[in-house]
């Protein structure tokens, strides 16, 4: 499967900013379930995954990305990472081990805490995608072609070999799932948060 966006700069601009400022907590709740579902399915897909990131890619946008088992990014305009500190808030566990999986401990750090939205030739420095091709068509060639490689591999040993990868953060979430919706609810009911929130949205206003 290729994830990739049909819009002309944004690959994915990351979580509906407004759906965490002034929330309503039930709909809060039923917004973050289905994001951890959606990512736990992404996350632990039985056949192979890329993504052609063929745009900006912030935040829950890096994450699909990054959850993806390849990563193809058209350069050199865009720019992907975990910015949630540079709207202040916090990236969740699971967000932050999905990056130390792909780039490291101490790289993810550095990114998480800094906020840094990385262009296509730093993230291809870090690690952060595999490869940067110049326009949209050649990352989407490139894909496929990662995409055949698995032609010739059993699915049950790159089922088994991805789900033995994965299973720490996995189970993590499995196991946290009601915790980090909890955190979520009442870290997005404080002014602080609520304050940063709205001076984002602000600045992104033209
Ligand atoms: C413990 C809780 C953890 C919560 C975790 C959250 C993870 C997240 O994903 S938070 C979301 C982070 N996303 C961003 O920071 C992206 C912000 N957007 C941008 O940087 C840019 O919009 C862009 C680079 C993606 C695209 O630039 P472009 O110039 O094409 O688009 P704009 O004209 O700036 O935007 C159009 C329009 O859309 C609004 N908007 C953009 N992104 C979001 C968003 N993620 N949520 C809500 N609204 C968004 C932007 O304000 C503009 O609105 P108006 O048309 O009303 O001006």
């Amino acid at each position: 499967m290729i994830l990739t966006s049909g819009l002309q700069k944004v690959f994915c601009a990351g979580l509906d900013i407004t759906e965490f400022y002034n929330p309503n907590p039930d709909r809060l709740s039923k917004f973050w379930t289905t994001l951890q579902d959606t990512w736990l399915s992404l996350y632990t897909t039985s056949f192979p995954t890329v993504s052609v990131i063929n745009g900006h890619s912030p935040a829950g946008g890096c994450l699909f990305a990054m959850s993806c088992d390849y990563r193809v990014m058209v350069g050199p305009n865009y720019t992907i990472g975990l910015n949630e500190t540079k709207l202040g808030i916090v990236a969740p566990k699971w967000f932050q081990d999905t990056m130390v999986a792909v780039i490291g401990q101490r790289k993810a750090e550095v990114s998480l805490t800094t906020g840094k939205m990385y262009t296509t030739d730093e993230a291809l420095q870090i690690g952060l995608i595999d490869e940067s091709l110049p326009d949209a068509n050649s990352a989407l060639k490139k894909g496929t072609q990662f995409l055949n490689n698995f032609q010739k591999i059993s699915p049950w040993a790159y089922k088994m070999t991805k789900d033995i990868s994965r299973q720490p953060t996995v189970q993590w979430l499995i196991d946290n799932k009601q915790k980090d919706l909890d955190f979520v609810i009442k870290y997005m009911q404080s002014p602080t948060v609520q304050k940063n929130l709205e001076l984002y949205l602000q600045s992104l206003k033209k």
